[in-house]
């Protein structure tokens, strides 16, 4: 394929999955109930935790960023943190409990009851994250997903957020919004006579 039709191609398809999202009530309903969570998860002094490998690790990064940095307003930051990046903390587990275990110990660690914990997998299937998952349910720590049609977590969290699509990029640029969306709506619900930057 050359480029312009491989461009054409992704454009298409990144589009189609959005189409399908914006189509999905029962979706955007949940979106909705992931951030009236977040909202009241960050009103009552918890944080919340975001947890991905891959792409999926950037995505963590990134969104625990808009939280403690801004999104779209000037307000004071908000407590998140994402678990993809003391090299030294994921080398440490790695190293001697195992990669499966890079998430869960963190949150055994530094989670607390009332906290969210979002889990981003696009297959669903990323075994430190269902791990990280379970851990958080013992410990009262609500969960939501971040995935796409496939895997387990969507079987598991307190909300589940799938992306329509069973291909990697797209579920990741659905995340994004998902994230964005989420950020969003917490800022605006949090600090009502903030104005936008
Ligand atoms: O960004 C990409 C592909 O677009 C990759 O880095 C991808 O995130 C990695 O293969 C991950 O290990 C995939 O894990 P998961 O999303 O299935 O949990
Ligand atoms: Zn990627």
């Amino acid at each position: 394929m050359d480029s312009l039709n491989y461009i054409r191609e992704h454009m298409h398809k990144t589009i189609e999955t959005k189409q399908k999202m914006l189509a999905d009530e029962a979706l955007l309903q949940r979106l909705a109930d992931a951030a009236a969570l977040c909202v009241k998860a960050l009103q009552n002094g918890n944080k919340v935790m975001f947890a991905g490998n891959g792409g999926s690790a950037a995505d963590s990064q990134h969104l625990a960023a808009e939280f403690v940095s801004r999104f779209n307003y000037d307000r004071p930051g908000l407590p998140s943190m994402a678990l993809t990046t003391d090299t030294s903390m994921l080398t440490a587990i790695g190293n001697d409990y195992g990669f499966e275990k890079l998430f869960s110990r963190q949150v055994q660690a530094n989670g607390v009851k009332g906290d969210v914990f979002v889990g981003i997998s696009t297959s669903g299937n990323s075994a430190n994250i269902i791990k990280a998952v379970e851990q958080a349910k013992d410990m009262g720590i609500h969960t939501i997903a971040f995935c796409g049609t496939g895997g387990k977590l969507p079987t598991l969290c307190d909300i589940t957020l799938n992306a329509p699509s069973d291909c990697t990029p797209y579920i990741q640029e659905t995340h994004i919004s998902f994230g964005h969306i989420l950020c969003g709506i917490v800022e605006e619900q949090m600090f009502p006579g903030y104005k936008p930057r």
